[in-house]
């Protein structure tokens, strides 16, 4: 699976994750072309060798350049796209005609059309080989070499991960391949919605024990959603699903988690979101997430409340109660484990 002469790979957006994917890409001493929206910071990156607004203190590989202009990767073999989910389709819009690998980053589902970043980039870049990249990653730990594994779900198979998994694997890099595609995107979008709760439970000071059964709940949740829209169950255990999971609910390095505890201690959400430069994208998921459950009769009280939530329609403390008063149900159900319905598990 060599790659022979080392290919040019371009990212699009240069906030944290997008700037540590093009350090990590950097390091066999490959050019990256990092594209960012501002020609201020695009300037400054070029200038500076550093991401200052979104990845502080990281001294940037000499290969990787910061462009303003989209033209300049649309005749490259792999792009990664790296944008916060309710933008990317209008930013894609640039790249209409690409036709080589576009490797889907963010991690969310566009409001309004309730559509998965996947069906986004095919409706709005229709020559693409689409492939999604998703797992435990916070972007700090990647930009700084740590060990870190990922799923690769490639819409091709095994054809683009032959392509693809030389030109993205490094030493502390490690892809798994997966043909899931819609598993991988829904465990990313899902767990961001999830870690917001988690966090709710660390403003309230609720424990440890009320995080594990939120995590344990929440992934049945978000296994019921994913295995009716498609996704293999076994693809949300694995890196994209319980690993990320795992990572974003149990750490106030997560944007999503250090949202939800703010809001857990008392804050407005449209105070919070109204402040922030870098994405908390569960604030985005949440309703249209509790919105698709609910046309699908998917139980997802977790979600539910989450929406609530951030759309500042109920306290913090009233959304517990309401959790804690659902009534008592069977976890596993008749050997059917994640089973849909309100009426049958919740
Ligand atoms: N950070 C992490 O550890 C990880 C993040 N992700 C996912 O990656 C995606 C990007 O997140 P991340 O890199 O952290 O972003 P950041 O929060 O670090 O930065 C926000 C980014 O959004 C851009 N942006 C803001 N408004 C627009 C707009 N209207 N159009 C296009 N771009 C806009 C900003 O560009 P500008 O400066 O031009 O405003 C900036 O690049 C998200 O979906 C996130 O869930 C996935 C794994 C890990
Ligand atoms: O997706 C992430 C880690 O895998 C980053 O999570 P946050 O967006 O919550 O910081």
């Amino acid at each position: 699976m060599s790659e022979g002469p080392l290919s040019t790979v371009g990212v699009i957006g240069a906030g944290a994750w997008g700037t540590a994917l093009a350090q990590m890409l950097a390091s066999d001493g490959r050019t990256v072309l990092l594209w960012a929206r501002e020609a201020e910071l695009v300037a400054a990156i070029n200038a500076d060798r550093v991401n200052t607004p979104y990845l502080p203190g990281i001294a940037l590989h000499p290969t990787i350049r910061a462009t303003n202009d989209l033209d300049e990767l649309s005749g490259l073999a792999t792009v990664l796209v790296v944008t916060p989910a309710q933008h990317m389709g209008t930013v894609l819009a640039g790249l209409a005609g690409f036709s080589g690998d576009l490797v889907l980053c963010s991690k969310g589902i566009e409001a309004g059309t309730e559509r998965m970043m996947a069906d986004v980039a095919r409706a709005v870049v229709p020559g693409a080989a689409l492939a999604v990249l998703s797992g435990p990653t916070f972007a700090h730990e990647v930009a700084a070499g740590l060990p870190t594994a990922v799923t690769l779900a490639c819409s091709d198979g095994e054809t683009q991960w032959q392509r693809l998994s030389p030109v993205i694997a490094r030493p502390a890099f490690r892809p798994y391949f997966s043909r899931d595609v819609i598993g991988a995107e829904i465990g990313g979008a899902v767990k961001n919605v999830l870690a917001v709760a988690c966090g709710v439970v660390e403003g309230l000071r609720l424990g440890q024990n009320a995080r594990a059964a939120l995590i344990g709940r929440g992934h049945a949740e978000m296994v019921r959603f994913g295995v009716a829209m498609g996704a293999q169950a076994e693809t949300l255990s694995g890196l994209s699903g319980l690993g990320d999971l795992v990572l974003t609910c149990t750490s106030t390095a997560s944007r999503n988690f250090t949202l939800g505890k703010a809001l857990g201690e008392g804050g407005s959400a449209a105070a919070l979101l109204g402040d922030r430069r870098t994405v908390a994208e569960g604030a985005f998921t949440a309703p249209v997430l509790a919105g698709m459950a609910r046309e699908r009769g998917i139980a997802m009280p977790i979600a539910e409340a989450v929406a609530a939530l951030v759309s500042d329609r109920v306290p913090a403390r009233a959304i517990v109660d309401t959790l804690l008063a659902r009534p008592l149900r069977a976890e596993v159900e008749a050997g059917v484990p994640y089973a849909g319905g309100e009426d049958s598990l919740g």
